[in-house]
């Protein structure tokens, strides 16, 4: 069986493709011209990588029609929520236009491709308390052009399954991280300043933006866990959140990461890291996904933290 996996050198599309290549699957990947490579590089004789522009439709369309994949896994994304506002189109195009020209190139070989589509829990938004653990059903509030392009990502997906029978699975997940996870993103963000200021090359003062906020961390192995079995069990056209079931504050997540180290740290906020208008409250409820695949996150969030300060430690 063959798999496509786009964005394949990102944090979710390398684990993604340990996953399947562990499970015996032929891997392809798209990359970028200038796509990193330091996440795949101990993979990169097992699996085929493939240049595509996703927002080039004729590239898109020469790549489906070359691997005509059973499987495609797409992780392409502009996924860093405060690069939306600086940018709102670049997100919005990027985000949108390369999933379209997928949807458009499996539509015109008629394949039977399933499609598993990275959606967000950030499409929720301005969640009410009387909202929590958020089903599918919550209305949609997005708070950021990286919430709504999520959004038009998933009512898109809705829609090729509705107008072609383009067998979509739409996955809504939740914060998720572990090892690799880019700098920019919070857990990863302060795990590199602890690491940092162990190795002596940073005062030991952190940086932070708002630590009131709450989110449901899942350990990204698990989340590539539940693409497959999406994919594997989960019904066409429907949306699925992947979550943990528990949230914490930002700060919670903060003082983990510190009983993990001996340093001691001042903590600093920084104006610059706040955000025009910050989702207060993530927490999901993943009863339908569980249901219907039997998924349920497996790792505990410290040692998804532990794994993630280890991997600071090792690469600086
Ligand atoms: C589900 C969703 O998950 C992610 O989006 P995110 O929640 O924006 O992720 P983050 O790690 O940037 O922020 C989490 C929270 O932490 C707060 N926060 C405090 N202090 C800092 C700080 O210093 N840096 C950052 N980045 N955030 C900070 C920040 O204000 C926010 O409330 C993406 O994967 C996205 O692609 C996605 O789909």
């Amino acid at each position: 069986m063959k798999a496509l996996v786009t964005g394949i050198s990102g944090f979710v599309g390398s684990h993604m493709a340990e996953y399947l290549l562990a499970k015996g699957i032929e891997v392809v990947g798209t990359i970028r011209q200038r796509s990193m490579k330091d996440h795949i590089a101990h993979i990169e004789n097992d699996i085929k990588l493939v240049e595509c522009e996703l927002r080039d439709p004729i590239s898109v369309e020469q790549l489906i029609d070359r691997e005509r994949p059973e499987l495609i896994f797409h992780l392409a994304a502009q996924s860093f929520v405060p690069t939306s506002w600086n940018s709102p189109i670049d997100t919005i195009h990027n985000n949108v236009a390369g999933q379209i020209h997928l949807f458009e190139a499996i539509r015109r070989f008629k394949l039977p491709t399933k499609v598993q589509i990275a959606c967000s829990s950030e499409e929720y938004g301005q969640v009410e308390p009387s909202e929590v653990p958020i089903r599918e059903d919550n209305p949609l509030r997005p708070l950021s052009p990286y919430a709504v392009s999520k959004v038009a990502q998933d009512y898109l997906g809705y829609q090729y399954f509705r107008s072609y029978g383009i067998h979509v699975i739409r996955t809504r997940t939740f914060n998720h991280t572990g090892p690799r996870r880019g700098e920019g993103f919070v857990t990863s963000n302060f795990a590199k300043q602890i690491a940092e200021i162990e190795k002596g090359l940073r005062p030991p003062v952190i940086h932070v933006g708002n630590l009131q906020a709450k989110r449901d961390f899942t350990d990204v192995r698990d989340i590539v866990h539940g693409y497959w079995l999406a994919l594997e069990r989960g019904t066409p056209g429907e949306c699925y959140n992947l979550a943990s079931g528990s949230c914490c504050t930002i700060e919670y997540m903060l003082q983990l990461l510190l009983t993990l180290t001996d340093i001691e740290v001042e903590i600093q906020e920084d104006p610059q890291r706040m955000r025009p208008s910050d989702v207060e409250i993530l927490l999901g409820s993943s009863d339908k996904f569980h249901a219907d695949t039997g998924w349920k996150p497996e790792i505990p969030f410290k040692q998804t933290m532990t794994d993630l300060l280890n991997y600071w430690r090792a690469k600086l």
